[in-house]
């Protein structure tokens, strides 16, 4: 038997994780997925980083297990603020964890169904992300937004479906205040 060597690694206060794969995703990367087109084709014209992912994979097999960092830059679009893609996991039974480092924000979580729930996220927060939810993370606040998720080496992404008709409810900005609101162009 041949054994994986362990491993521990220290993540630094800006949410690198030495010797991950790193992954950027800018404005350009998120076409489609912001209700506002008019500001997004504006901010566009600047193309800022949305998130970076710093990601230690391991083979796509049962019973291992993955982790990154997610460093989600504050922002908004029009009224929405920033967030990450979002994807059910190929491997729809999968589940996940969450653990909230430093910033602000939340999951946006859905059911195939179309069920969404908001949870809240500041440092300390762990979210379990039961199978079959989508889940997509968001900042509300002025700094990075920054998280670890665990997840199994087999789950995969899927991001199709949400790319396609996104989540039943945004995350806005509404007279200064954070607002989870319906999403009038949500279609099931
Ligand atoms: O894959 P998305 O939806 O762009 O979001 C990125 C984050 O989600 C993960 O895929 C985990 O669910 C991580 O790699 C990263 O933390
Ligand atoms: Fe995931």
């Amino acid at each position: 038997m041949e054994y994986k060597a362990p491993l521990g690694v220290k993540i630094e206060e800006n949410g690198v994780i030495p010797g991950a794969k790193k992954l950027v995703r800018r404005l350009s990367d998120l076409k489609g997925y912001f209700q506002d087109e008019e500001a997004y084709e504006k901010l566009l014209r600047e193309n800022p980083v949305v998130y970076e992912v710093y990601a230690v994979e391991q083979e796509e097999k049962d019973g291992d297990l993955n982790f990154a960092t997610t460093v989600l830059y504050p922002g908004k679009v029009g009224k929405e603020f920033f967030f990450t893609k979002g994807h059910f996991h190929s491997k729809a039974d999968r589940a996940e964890i969450y653990y909230a480092i430093k910033g602000r924000g939340g999951m946006l979580l859905q059911t195939p169904e179309g069920k969404a729930e908001w949870v809240p996220m500041e440092p300390g927060t762990v979210v379990y992300v039961p199978p079959y939810w989508a889940h997509r993370t968001v900042n509300t606040g002025d700094e990075p937004f920054i998280f670890l998720a665990i997840y199994p080496a087999d789950a995969g992404h899927d991001y199709g479906s949400i790319k396609e008709k996104g989540f039943a409810k945004l995350v806005v900005e509404e007279n200064g205040e954070v607002k989870v609101v319906d999403n009038p162009k949500w279609k099931e």
